[in-house]
């Protein structure tokens, strides 16, 4: 029999021979940050920083010694000791900021997904997401109770259309179940966004009785799109037609967690059913106090200004981009953008050699691999950030372009 570590050393190194092994790494502080999800460098915000160490002493400087202050740890559940008033006062602030009736805080998007998904459904229902859904929603699908789940083609309405009609073979089965569908507002990797309106029109269309219930993930929007970085749905005025919306606080929001946007029965059903959110500790009130920091700053419109630097630096990035077309460069550098969005992608058959060089002179970008993306779509992921000079996206594309010149390795939409 192969032992155990045995096994995990094949599977490693069958990785390895693929270029495809993951390993944690550290990033030099000393780097131009074209990598992570701070898009709107919050993380090293003074505003931010000020404005959580303030909370901070605030909550813990007792003002009556009847009244402690709030413990440090939530000490459980939140169904048992984990939960506070600063907690539910947190729901409603941040429901309130963004035009909903309420609000659960989860831990992670991971565990906001995996609980919605997992128990939402009831047996006999239908999941329709998008195929390039994120993999925390195929983990909740994967515990639920759905009797079907299908995906349709990326961001495309009418194959969205073409899978409804499938998965529900005739008007009487459409109107027997529930059907979810599930897409993102901002996609991570290619950094492209939902046809938000025309999903919901097809929707509309299609299930007058109303049983369709659209779940969308604004995971990378918040901050960066919409009134004070509210999200795309808002900015699209159509909250009032998503049954759930999911905002998660670890990328612009420079802090950890998520909430899930619903009504108020939805929330105490999944208080009662969702496993994520009763068989874990619940969220620190450091968390919570950053978490709750980080809307202030966003509702105060102190973030409006980063909002558009992000905006500027997405429009020269791209004419920059745009430059390299028509020149000999053109010919060994492809680079996918969208309009508006802080997410490029730099298409390349060996993306851990390019990313490798563009770290190694102080530029940080990370190859995405599969199985992270589909195979064949490997690529180096470039994002954008508030905090991003001209001078270092300059230098970003001049090492990209002199890359693929020195290793005359075509760059190309693959
Ligand atoms: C679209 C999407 N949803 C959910 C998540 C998970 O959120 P979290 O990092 O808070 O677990 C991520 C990324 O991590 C994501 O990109």
């Amino acid at each position: 029999m192969v032992s155990l570590l045995d096994s995990f050393q094949t599977a490693l190194d069958k990785r390895e021979a693929r270029s495809a092994r993951r390993r944690l790494t550290v990033s030099p502080t000393a780097t131009a940050d074209f990598s992570s999800n701070d898009f709107l460098s919050l993380s090293r915000s003074p505003l931010l920083r000020s404005q959580f160490l303030q909370n901070l002493n605030a909550s813990y400087s007792s003002s009556s010694p009847s009244k402690p202050p709030p413990s440090l740890g939530s000490g459980g559940s939140r169904l048992l000791d984990g939960n506070s008033r600063y907690a539910e006062e947190l729901e409603k602030f941040i429901a309130g900021f963004h035009n909903a009736s309420d609000g659960l805080l989860f831990n992670s998007g991971f565990d906001a997904n995996v609980g919605v998904f997992s128990c939402l459904p009831q047996p006999g229902d239908i999941i329709i997401h998008d195929e390039l859904i994120h993999a925390s929603v195929h983990e909740g699908m994967r515990l639920s109770r759905a009797r079907v789940k299908m995906q349709f083609a990326h961001n495309s309405v009418s194959d969205l259309e073409r899978v409804i009609k499938k998965a529900t073979n005739d008007e009487a089965t459409r109107h027997a179940y529930n059907v979810f569908i599930a897409v993102e507002t901002l996609y991570s990797m290619d950094g492209d966004t939902a046809p938000l309106k025309d999903i919901i029109r097809l929707v509309e269309g299609l299930f007058p009785k109303k049983n369709a219930y659209l779940i969308v993930d604004e995971a990378h929007a918040t901050g960066v799109f919409g009134y004070n970085g509210a999200g795309v749905a808002q900015d699209l005025g159509v909250e009032d037609k998503i049954f759930i919306r999911t905002h998660t606080f670890g990328k612009s929001l420079a802090s950890q967690g998520a909430i899930v946007l619903c009504d108020s029965l939805t929330k105490e059903y999944l208080i009662n059913y969702a496993r994520t959110l009763i068989y874990t500790t619940a969220m620190s009130m450091p968390s919570l106090i950053a978490i709750r920091s980080a809307y202030e700053v966003m509702a105060e419109g102190k973030t409006r200004s980063l909002q558009s630097n992000l905006q500027s630096n997405i429009a020269y990035f791209q004419s920059r981009c745009d430059e390299l077309k028509g020149t000999i460069a053109s010919s060994l550098v492809h680079i996918d953008y969208n309009d508006r969005s802080p997410i490029f992608s730099v298409r390349t058959k060996v993306p851990r050699e390019l990313a490798r060089h563009c770290q190694e002179r102080g530029l940080l970008v990370r190859p995405i691999m599969a199985p992270t993306v589909p195979l064949g779509r490997e690529r180096v992921r470039v994002c954008l950030h508030a905090g991003n000079t001209r001078q270092e996206m300059d230098r970003l594309l001049n090492t990209i372009k002199q890359w693929a010149v020195e290793q005359h390795q075509p760059i190309s939409r693959l």
